[in-house]
């Protein structure tokens, strides 16, 4: 007979590398499941391709990561809110579970439209550039 399976870890990490174990696993958790996150991946992957293309310098490239950043959060964010509401309400209709879930996405739309907005404005003067 085998040893007894080893129950699920429900408390504090006790050591520096389970606690990055589960934050690896978290970030994986977002990638594999939202599928909005794999195309902020692909955004982003653009966005460095373009600025390296465009040989931007080091400024721009701190206002460029700040825009990638900043979506990726909020879909971090986006995907702890869904989780936190289906787990309290599962898959009753509720209004609260309703503007929470909406409010979240809401977020994501804003953060991405926002980084749209800083690309265009830190890369203007280099495609300005190209013409
Ligand atoms: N339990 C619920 N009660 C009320 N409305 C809900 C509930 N679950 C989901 N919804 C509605 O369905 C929408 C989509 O749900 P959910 O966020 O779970 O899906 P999603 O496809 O992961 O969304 P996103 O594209 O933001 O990641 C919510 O914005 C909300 O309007």
């Amino acid at each position: 007979m085998g040893s007894p399976a080893k129950a699920p870890q429900t408390g504090k990490n006790r050591h520096f590398s389970q606690a990055l174990r589960h934050a690896g696993a978290g970030i994986w958790a977002v990638i594999k499941n939202e599928r909005n996150m794999r195309s902020h991946l692909v955004s982003a992957g653009v966005v460095v391709v373009v600025g390296l293309g465009l040989h931007v310098d080091l400024n721009t490239w701190c206002w460029l990561a700040l825009a990638i950043a900043l979506v990726w959060f909020a879909e971090f964010l986006n995907t702890v809110i869904e989780a936190l509401v289906n787990l309290i309400v599962g898959q009753r209709y509720d209004e609260n579970a309703k503007l929470a879930k909406d409010v979240a996405a809401g977020l994501v739309l804003l953060a991405a439209g926002l980084a749209v907005v800083i690309g265009l404005l830190v890369l203007a003067p280099y495609l300005a550039d190209l013409i």
